[in-house]
């Protein structure tokens, strides 16, 4: 049985001053029946890990390098971040293929260090609208999968967002068939890959636009074990509604 997962991701957003919706987040979940995982900002890690410290919500990243260490200003590696506290980072938002020019290949070299240092790589894939509107969408998420993905993972140690790019941030959401039909296409790619057992392992979570209302309908489709939340993550009482919906589905 998968555990679902609620993450937010911070994105380029809060100080110190937002971690108290932490401890908040923590107090308003205290059993809770799915992980909840709040990526921010790499400068708010390590105290983020501290203010959740033994509690229910982890802490995640937002990238980092392939490499171990080296020359690579202004970058981090995964094992600063486990040093830091996190335990999954995502790799490969749109936003950073677009921004930062991030490939398949180059997503698979971290997603390679993420899981070498025991962290949970989620992996992100999503096609842009006019692919959509193309007929292009499981042939573009076919071929990001085949690239980002190293040959060799773990069920457990890997999650897949699918993340339509015109869904994100937009308010606008794919029909549930829409999500539905996307994520059993990964599932079944993954099985041909991986095998049924480790493909049945891998949690996938739906993100673009969740919200309180409309996330008890996104957890209702088959295959969506989770979300990955933009901007109803950055505060408690925009988030907190969206892990209680994914609890009661779960
Ligand atoms: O990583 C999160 C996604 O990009 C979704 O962002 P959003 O919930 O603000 O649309």
């Amino acid at each position: 049985m998968r555990r679902k997962i609620a993450a937010g991701n911070w994105k380029m957003n809060g100080t110190g001053l937002d971690l108290a919706m932490l401890a908040d987040l923590c107090d308003r979940h205290p059993a809770p029946r799915c992980d909840i995982l709040i990526c921010p900002p790499a400068p708010l890690i390590h105290r983020a890990a501290q203010t959740v410290r033994n509690n229910t919500v982890a802490i995640g990243a937002q990238d980092c390098h392939a490499e171990p260490s080296g020359a690579h200003t202004g970058d981090v590696s995964a094992a600063m971040l486990a040093d830091a506290g996190a335990s999954a980072v995502i790799l490969g938002h749109s936003e950073r293929r677009q921004d930062h020019g991030e490939t398949d290949a180059s997503v698979r070299a971290k997603a390679q260090a993420v899981i070498a240092n025991g962290l949970t790589a989620i992996v992100c894939v999503g096609e842009t609208l006019a692919q959509r509107d193309a007929g292009d969408t499981l042939d573009l998420i076919t071929s990001q999968l085949n690239g980002s993905l190293p040959d060799t993972i773990a069920g457990h140690s890997n999650v897949i967002a699918y993340e339509p790019i015109w869904a994100i941030g937009t308010g606008r959401v794919p029909a549930a068939a829409q999500i539905g039909e996307v994520h059993a296409f990964i599932r079944s790619t993954l099985g041909q890959r991986f095998g049924p057992e480790t493909a049945a392992a891998i949690r996938l979570l739906y993100g673009g636009s969740v919200k309180a209302a409309n996330a008890a309908e996104i957890f209702s489709v088959p295959d969506v074990d989770g979300a990955l939340v933009g901007g109803a993550s950055l505060s408690v009482a925009d988030f907190s509604p969206i892990v209680s919906a994914l609890e009661a589905s779960a």
